[in-house]
């Protein structure tokens, strides 16, 4: 059996005459974190949206858990397990670290009619993700680094199986993105599918498991890191930009 959760098979999308991703095929698995890098303009936030509905794809399909979610509304996906962060923070600002957890807890209860004790929730994930601390202080006033954990603790509260994240490093210190790369192994290590792009290429390297390279839209390479590091095109594509770590 296979333990793929999310698949796209031959994703384009078009912008005009533009085509932003065109004709990829990855996957990501339960259990691990997979990681989506390439330079700047590469297509990965045009991916990730085409992934939860955001974004029609002009030609090719995407599968959650086997089941063609190519035309359904980003509920319902999100419904089906599917939860992502942002590249730019989408947060309550004025709202304390544990209400928009909370927030995300009730819409989530609302939605799926799911009975479970949002407190005990948010308490566990707060405790999990290492937020405990500022648990009470509005977002506002918490540091950007912590602020991109906030973004995934809340994801979290949705009880996704698939969780992407859009450059949550981003903004980190050293010590809180070592911190980050603990928390991903963890979760993954309890079972979540993690779809991971970022421009902290030692993160990466370090955390995931497997690796898809677009460079221009298009998949130049899918491998372990060791493959990645060394292949010729992706070397290629980095030249110029930044080092492949
Ligand atoms: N709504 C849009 N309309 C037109 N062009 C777009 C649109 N969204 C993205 N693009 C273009 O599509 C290409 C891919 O952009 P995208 O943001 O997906 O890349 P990315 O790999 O996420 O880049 P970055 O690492 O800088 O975030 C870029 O050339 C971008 O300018």
């Amino acid at each position: 059996m296979s333990d793929t959760l999310l698949e796209t098979r031959g994703v384009t999308v078009r912008f005009g005459g533009h085509t932003a991703v065109d004709d990829v095929s990855i996957a990501v698995t339960a259990g691990a974190v997979t990681g989506l890098i390439g330079p700047n303009g590469a297509g990965k936030t045009t991916l990730f949206n085409t992934v939860t509905g955001l974004q029609k794809p002009t030609s090719g399909q995407v599968f959650l858990d086997g089941v063609d979610v190519t035309r359904a509304a980003p509920y319902k996906r999100a419904r089906r397990g599917l939860a992502r962060t942002f590249q730019r923070l989408e947060l309550f600002l004025s709202l304390s670290v544990r209400d928009n957890l909370r927030v995300a807890g009730d819409m989530h209860r609302t939605a799926t009619r799911a009975r479970h004790d949002i407190d005990a929730e948010t308490d566990r994930l707060l405790e999990l993700t290492g937020l405990t601390d500022v648990a009470d202080r509005d977002v506002s006033d918490i540091p950007t680094g912590r602020a991109r954990v906030v973004e995934v603790a809340r994801a979290l509260m949705t009880r996704p199986r698939v969780l992407l994240l859009d450059e949550p490093a981003s903004g980190q210190t050293e010590r809180e993105t070592d911190d980050f790369a603990d928390l991903l192994c963890r979760l993954a290590g309890d079972g979540l599918g993690i779809c991971l792009v970022e421009h902290d290429l030692p993160l990466v390297m370090r955390v995931c498991s497997r690796i898809h390279v677009l460079d221009y839209g298009a998949l130049i390479a899918s491998g372990s890191p060791e493959q990645i590091r060394n292949d010729p095109a992706v070397i290629a594509a980095y030249i110029g930009t930044e080092e492949v770590a």
